[in-house]
């Protein structure tokens, strides 16, 4: 019997731009996508039947073959037929720490650990590229999620240029337990409010999506410049699901009206909001200022950090 602990952390978006819709429903995008030290556990056992099994300690996760990690199994079991038929199924165990659908990619880093984990579990010996291509099929935040760090993502999302490490930015990360926003009725949302923006010239497209590598924030990223980075960060889906749900714009207003906090964002569809603030210790501070001003159980608040890593092997 052989098993795998994976670390699986959460990201954030430091950018998220809608360059246009593309003919297989999905959006092009150009976008900045950081890890935090915020994560999952995932535990993988080789089981002695063919079975792959879920298990999760989260009752809004699904443990079926809805669930990513079971999928990410399932697509590996697919692909690598001989490995499933040599090693066998599996147990999955999911320590759910990540809020769940709150924009920070916690199915999709659940499934990485788990393309990461079967590689060493079946001794596959795949590379970085080939696990981000399986992950591709997942999802779209799923490639990234796989060497983590700070990335600018163009394409759908699976198109990734890694930049500098962003090691220990402090972060307030606020989210309501009970509020989940779905990024497909996000997505169709901006497409409904601003209009179909097809871009049928692909040198039109390239151009856009390359002018974030020379845009001001990747400046201030290269540069490890926190308060700039916190000025030019941007997030497009911020349009429509702000005016939808006045709990997410309270958060988003009530952070920036903080001292110590350098700027604040919705992280990729909501409805989770983060600010970025100048140390840990101010850090405490803001989270204990918010949870005075919002004595709400169901309002969850972390404090935490940027990372230079996705996917962690602990054992
Ligand atoms: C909002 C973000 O998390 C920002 O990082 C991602 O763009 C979404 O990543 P994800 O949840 O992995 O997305 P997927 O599972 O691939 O797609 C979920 C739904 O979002 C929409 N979607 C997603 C990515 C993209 N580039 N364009 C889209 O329109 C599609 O309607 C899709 O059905
Ligand atoms: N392993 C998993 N962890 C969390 N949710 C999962 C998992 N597998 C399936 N789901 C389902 O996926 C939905 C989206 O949850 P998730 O936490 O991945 O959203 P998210 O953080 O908004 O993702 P993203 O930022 O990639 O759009 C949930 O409602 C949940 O039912």
């Amino acid at each position: 019997m052989r098993s795998y602990s994976l670390i699986a952390p959460a990201k954030i978006n430091l950018y998220l731009e809608i360059i246009g819709d593309r003919p297989d429903g999905y959006h092009e995008l150009a976008m900045i996508l950081q890890s935090i030290d915020l994560a999952d556990q995932i535990d993988l056992h080789a089981a002695s039947t063919e079975a792959i099994r879920v298990y999760c300690n989260h009752p809004q996760v699904p443990t079926d073959n809805s669930n990513l990690a079971y999928r990410a199994a399932a697509l590996m079991a697919k692909q690598f037929p001989d490995a499933f038929n040599n090693f066998g199924g599996m147990d999955i165990t999911v320590k759910k720490r990540i809020p769940v659908a709150a924009g920070l990619a916690g199915g999709s880093t659940n499934a990485a650990a788990v393309l990461v984990g079967i590689d060493l579990l079946w001794n596959l010996g795949l590379t970085k590229s080939e696990l981000e291509e399986l992950g591709a099929q997942l999802g779209s935040d799923v490639p990234f999620c796989v060497s983590g760090g700070t990335v600018i993502a163009t394409g759908r999302g699976e198109q990734l240029s890694p930049l500098t490490s962003l090691n220990n930015i402090y972060i307030v990360l606020a989210k309501y337990h009970s509020l989940e926003v779905s990024t497909a009725w996000a997505y169709k949302t901006y497409r409904q409010v601003f209009g179909s923006t097809y871009i049928k010239n692909t040198e039109d497209l390239a151009a856009r999506a390359s002018a974030v590598h020379s845009g001001e924030i990747v400046k201030a990223i290269l540069d490890k410049d926190a308060a700039e980075i916190s000025r030019k960060m941007h997030n497009d889906l911020e349009k429509v699901v702000l005016p939808a749900y006045p709990q997410v714009l309270q958060l988003r207003e009530l952070f920036a009206s903080q001292e110590g906090v350098l700027g604040t964002m919705m992280s990729g569809s909501g409805p989770s909001v983060f600010a970025i603030v100048e140390s840990k210790a101010q850090a405490e501070v803001v989270k204990e200022r918010i949870r005075s001003a919002i004595p709400d159980e169901d309002l969850e608040l972390f404090v935490t950090r940027t990372i230079a890593t996705g996917i962690q092997i602990l054992k």
